[in-house]
């Protein structure tokens, strides 16, 4: 299958980088290929949200090349569906206002179309009837599931979606996961999934990077996810997956300054 991203020997660091100061990463590559959920876990400011930006193009790398759709992209902006750690919808503006952002940034218009299909979409994602609902009104899982509407709405091939369900209680990411596998072969979409979270990223993904530890220079690791598809929430049990945890343990623990 096509790639509809690839992230050829990147290299960023912030500030004075060009000037050798501490790279943040380096030699890093990653693809997702077309209709594949890809997961990139690492540790806490190992550079994961840094990354995305970099895809987003709201950062540039200073080296490497990343590609979009098969093309070399040095124009990101826009390209990608984004949808950042924090759910960042707008608290003035009613759910349906909020999903038909995406429309107006692109100056699609308020088109009467793009209100049914948020009305068929909110239907999708358990949320019927909650379109004149404000973001105060709702709950934190609910809220999860309007910024991810809302991404899709942009309408783009690819999704970033940066620990989406990372500020959520056990059972309601539970939920979730069990929603988002229902939903996801459906959808026909590429998603980039940031989590800390292994038995999420396990559940949810075909493939897993890890990111090196901030500052090392070292490259992704890549695992295969051995689990068929359609995935249930059950099958985190299995033994495949229960091997596959531990090698991602492993993986952490050999990157944890504290671990030894
Ligand atoms: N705008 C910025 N200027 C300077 N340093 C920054 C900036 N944004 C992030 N950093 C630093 O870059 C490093 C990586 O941050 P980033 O948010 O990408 O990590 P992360 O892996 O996503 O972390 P977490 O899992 O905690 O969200 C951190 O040390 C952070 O302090």
């Amino acid at each position: 299958m096509a790639p509809v991203l690839s992230l050829q020997d990147a290299a960023f660091a912030f500030g004075n980088g060009r000037d050798g100061g501490a790279r943040l990463f380096s030699g890093l590559s990653l693809n997702v290929r077309e209709g594949e959920f890809v997961s990139v876990i690492g540790a806490s400011g190992s550079g994961k949200s840094t990354l995305f930006k970099l895809i987003a193009g709201l950062l540039e790398p200073i080296r490497g090349e990343i590609t979009l759709y098969g093309e070399p992209a040095p124009e990101r902006l826009g390209k990608v569906g984004y949808m950042p750690q924090r759910d960042l919808l707008l608290p003035w503006r009613t759910v349906m206002d909020n999903c038909l952002l995406p429309l107006e940034l692109t100056k699609q218009g308020r088109a009467a179309d793009g209100a049914a299909e948020v009305r068929k979409l909110l239907r999708l994602f358990g949320l019927e009837g909650r379109e004149n609902a404000y973001p105060a009104e709702l709950s934190g899982g609910m809220r999860q599931r309007v910024a991810f509407l809302r991404t899709l709405m942009t309408g783009r091939p690819l999704l970033l979606l940066d620990e989406p369900f990372g500020a959520l209680d056990a059972m309601t990411k539970r939920d979730l996961h069990r929603w988002l596998l229902g939903l996801w072969d459906g959808l026909d979409k590429s998603v980039l999934f940031i989590t800390h979270d292994l038995e999420e990223a396990i559940l949810l993904s075909d493939r897993i990077y890890v990111m090196p530890a901030a500052g090392s220079g070292e490259p992704m690791r890549e695992l295969q996810v051995p689990l068929p598809r359609p995935r249930e929430s059950g099958m985190k049990y299995t033994p495949e997956c229960v091997a596959l945890r531990q090698e991602l343990e492993q993986l952490f623990d050999a990157q944890s300054p504290i671990a030894h």
